[in-house]
C-alpha cells in the first residue's frame, strides 16, 4: 500500500504544531464587494429647505445667545390678547394667510410657546397645524439655508470630471479583459472538468504584478461558478489570499469554516423541504411519490441524521486546535457531500515563504483520500522562482499545468485603459494624450495595468481637484510624480531605524552643501546622530551595507569612484526629494528628536 493512501491526519504532513496567536481572517473582506454605482452620483447640494428652523427672523431677530435680551420674551406674564400670538404660531401652516408677515420676536405667543416644561423650546404652529418643536440652540438667524455654510457646494458646483471613479480602482473586477482572451481560455480549456465532474489538473500562474492574473482568474471561477449552478452540478471556488491568510493553520482553518457554512447551508435547505414533507407523508404516504423515500419513517430518521450531522460540524477556532484537528475537520468537511472543488490560492509564494509547502503538500495529496469530493489548486504567483523551494513532489503536482501572463506593452495598456476610462469618465473629460501618456509611463515601469490604472485615476483627481474641465497631459505627469513621491515615501516609512539614521546623515549632508558625500562623510555624522538619540553604533562595514541597500531601493545613488592611492569610496547623493523625505523621517518618534541636530552637523564643517 503505498504512502498516499495513507489518512491525511495520519501523512505527518500535516503538523502537530499549535499556530497561537493565529488569527484566520475574513476572506470575504478581500472579496471585490464595490460595484462602484454609488459614488457615480454626486450628492445634490441641499437648498436648506429641510432645516428644522423656518423662522424668518424679519426686523428684530431672537437673540440667542441671551433670550432674555428678545424683547416680549422678557415678560412672561404679556398678555396675548394683542393678536400678535396667532400670526407667530401658525407659521408655517399654509392655510393661514395671515402669518406671511415676518415673525418678530414680540409675535411669539410665550404662554403657547413656551411651555413650563421645557424654556427653550418654541412650539411653531398651532393645534390645527400640528407642532414642531424647535430648540433655541438651534435657530439660525441668518436668511441663507440653515444647514450648511457652502464648504462643499463650489467643489459639487463644477461638472464633476468622473462618471464612475470605482471603475478605476483596483477593488473592481472588470467584466472585459482585453488581452487576455488566450490565458483565460487556457484555464477554462482545464477547469471544464470540474463541470464534469471529474478532477481538473492543478495549475499555476506566474506573471509579474498588475499582469491581470488575479482579475482572469476571478473571472474565470465567476463564469465556473455560474455554469455549475446553470447546470446543476457541485462546483465550487474558494480564494484565499496567502498575502494575508499565511500560514497552514489559517489557510486549512478558512477553507474548513467555508465548507462547514456551505454544509450547514445545504442542511438547513433539506430539512427545510423534509420537516415539510414529513407531516404531509404521515397523513398520506401518497405524498411520497416521486421523492427518494418510501415511507415517512424514513424521512423521519433523515431528519436526525441531518440534524446531527449539523449539531457535529464545529467551527474551527482562530487559534490553538492542533493542526492535524483543523487538517481532519477540512478533511470531512469537503467530503461531506459530493463536489469538485478548486482551491485559488492567490499570492501562493508569501504561504511558502512564511511557512514552507506542508499546506501545498497535504492540499495536493487529499484527492487519494476522498470519498464523495475532489479538489484542485490553482496558485498564483508573481515569483517565478518560488517553485524551486518545492518539495518535488509538490512541485511536479502543483505546476501539472502552468500558465504565463506577460507584461502589457503600451497599446495593450491603452486598450485596457480606453475600456475602463469609458466607463469610469464622463464623455470628453480626457484629452487625446491622456492615455497613450499612461500607458507609456506603465509600460516603461514593467507592464503594469494596475500602475497605469492608477495613473489615470490620479491623473483625473488631479484635474478635478484644481477644477480643470478635461484632464490634460500635465495632470498624468504631476499624478507620475505624486505615485512616486508616495511610494518613496512608503518606502522611507517602513525602513529600519539604522537605515533611517543613515539616511538622515546623508541628507543632513546634502542640506549643508557638501558634494560628493562619502561614506567617511556618512559614517561621522551617523556616529554622532546614534550617540543623540542613544541608538546601538553599527560599524562602518555595516554602515555601507545600508547604504548599498537604500541604492538598490532607488533612495539613494551610490557609486564607486577610485581615489589613486587613498583607494576606492562610494560617492552618494539622494535620488528622492529632499524635503519630503526629511519630513518622513522625522515623523519617526525617535528621529523627531535629531532635528536638534542640525547645528551641530554645521559646527563639523566650519572646523
Ligand atoms: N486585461 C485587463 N483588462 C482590464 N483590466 C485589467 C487587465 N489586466 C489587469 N487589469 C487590472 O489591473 C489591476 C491589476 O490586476 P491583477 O490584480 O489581476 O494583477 P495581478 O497580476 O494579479 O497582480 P499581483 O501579482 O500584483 O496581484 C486590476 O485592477 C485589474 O482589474
Amino acid at each position: 500500500m503505498d504512502e498516499e493512501t495513507q489518512s491525511g491526519d495520519e501523512n505527518g504532513r500535516a503538523g502537530e504544531d499549535v499556530d497561537e496567536g493565529d488569527v484566520v481572517e475574513s476572506e470575504s473582506s478581500a472579496a471585490d464587494t464595490t460595484d462602484g454605482s454609488e459614488s457615480a452620483n454626486s450628492p445634490k447640494p441641499t437648498d436648506g429647505s429641510g432645516s428644522d428652523a423656518q423662522f424668518d427672523a424679519g426686523e428684530q431677530p431672537l437673540d440667542v445667545d441671551d433670550p432674555s435680551r428678545n424683547k416680549g420674551i422678557e415678560d412672561p406674564s404679556r398678555d396675548d390678547s394683542d393678536g400678535g400670538g396667532e400670526s407667530a404660531t401658525s407659521r408655517g401652516d399654509s392655510s393661514q394667510p395671515e402669518s406671511a408677515e415676518p415673525v418678530t420676536a414680540e409675535d411669539i405667543d410665550i404662554e403657547e410657546s413656551i411651555g413650563p416644561e421645557d424654556p427653550d423650546s418654541i412650539r411653531v404652529g398651532d393645534s390645527t397645524a400640528g407642532t414642531t418643536e424647535v430648540s433655541l440652540d438651534e435657530v439660525v438667524l441668518d436668511d441663507d439655508d440653515g444647514d450648511s455654510q457652502g464648504l462643499f457646494d463650489d467643489l459639487l458646483s463644477g461638472e464633476p470630471i468622473f462618471e464612475n471613479k470605482e471603475v478605476l480602482r483596483p477593488s473592481y473586477t472588470p467584466r472585459e479583459l482585453p488581452h487576455r482572451t488566450e490565458q483565460i481560455n487556457q484555464m477554462a480549456t482545464i477547469l471544464v472538468s470540474a463541470l464534469r465532474g471529474e478532477t481538473p489538473s492543478n495549475i499555476l500562474i506566474y506573471g509579474k504584478t498588475g499582469t491581470g492574473k488575479t482579475a482572469s482568474a476571478k473571472f474565470v471561477s465567476q463564469e465556473l461558478e455560474s455554469t455549475s449552478k446553470k447546470y446543476d452540478v457541485p462546483c465550487e471556488v474558494e480564494y484565499i489570499n496567502c498575502e494575508v491568510t499565511d500560514t497552514q493553520y489559517r489557510v486549512l482553518a478558512q477553507l474548513a469554516n467555508k465548507f462547514i457554512e456551505k454544509n450547514q447551508d445545504v442542511i438547513e435547505t433539506e430539512l427545510d423541504e423534509l420537516n415539510e414533507l414529513h407531516p404531509q407523508a404521515v397523513d398520506d404516504p401518497t405524498a411520497l411519490a416521486g421523492s427518494a423515500y418510501e415511507t415517512a419513517d424514513e424521512v423521519e430518521s433523515r431528519i436526525e441524521e441531518l440534524e446531527s450531522d449539523r449539531d457535529e460540524m464545529e467551527p474551527v477556532p482562530m487559534t490553538g486546535w492542533p493542526t492535524d484537528r483543523v487538517y481532519s475537520t477540512f478533511f470531512d468537511a469537503v467530503d461531506y457531500r459530493e463536489r469538485v472543488v478548486v482551491i485559488m490560492l492567490d499570492e501562493i509564494d508569501k504561504l511558502v515563504e512564511k511557512s514552507g509547502d506542508d499546506t501545498l503538500y497535504n492540499l495536493s495529496r487529499m484527492n487519494s483520500e476522498l470519498d464523495n469530493s475532489r479538489i484542485s489548486i490553482m496558485g498564483i504567483s508573481n515569483d517565478l522562482k518560488f517553485t524551486d523551494f518545492l518539495d518535488p513532489r509538490v512541485k511536479s503536482s502543483l505546476g501539472e499545468e502552468e500558465i504565463v501572463f506577460p507584461p502589457y506593452d503600451a497599446n495593450q495598456l491603452r486598450d485596457i485603459l480606453q475600456h475602463r476610462a469609458n466607463v469610469a469618465f464622463k464623455d470628453d473629460a480626457l484629452t487625446d494624450d491622456v492615455i497613450p501618456l499612461c500607458a507609456a509611463f506603465a509600460a516603461q515601469e514593467h507592464g503594469d495595468a494596475r500602475r497605469a490604472l492608477d495613473l489615470l485615476r490620479t491623473a483625473g483627481e488631479l484635474a478635478e481637484r484644481g477644477q480643470a474641465d478635461t484632464v490634460e497631459e500635465a495632470h498624468v505627469r504631476q499624478a507620475q510624480d505624486k505615485i512616486e513621491l508616495d511610494r518613496v515615501v512608503e518606502v522611507v516609512r517602513t525602513l529600519p531605524t539604522q537605515s533611517k539614521i543613515v539616511l538622515f546623515a546623508t541628507i543632513l549632508l546634502e542640506k549643508n552643501g557638501v558634494r560628493n558625500v562619502n561614506t567617511g562623510e556618512v559614517f561621522n555624522i551617523y556616529k554622532r546622530l546614534c550617540e543623540e538619540i542613544d541608538a546601538d553604533v553599527l560599524t562602518q562595514r555595516r554602515v555601507t551595507d545600508l547604504i548599498s541597500e537604500l541604492d538598490m531601493l532607488g533612495i539613494v545613488n551610490a557609486v564607486v569612484v577610485s581615489k589613486g592611492r587613498y583607494g576606492r569610496t562610494k560617492e552618494i547623493s539622494l535620488s528622492v526629494p529632499i524635503d519630503e523625505t526629511e519630513a518622513v523621517l522625522l515623523s519617526d518618534s525617535r528621529l523627531g528628536d535629531i532635528e536638534n541636530a542640525q547645528p551641530f552637523v554645521q559646527a563639523r564643517f566650519d572646523n
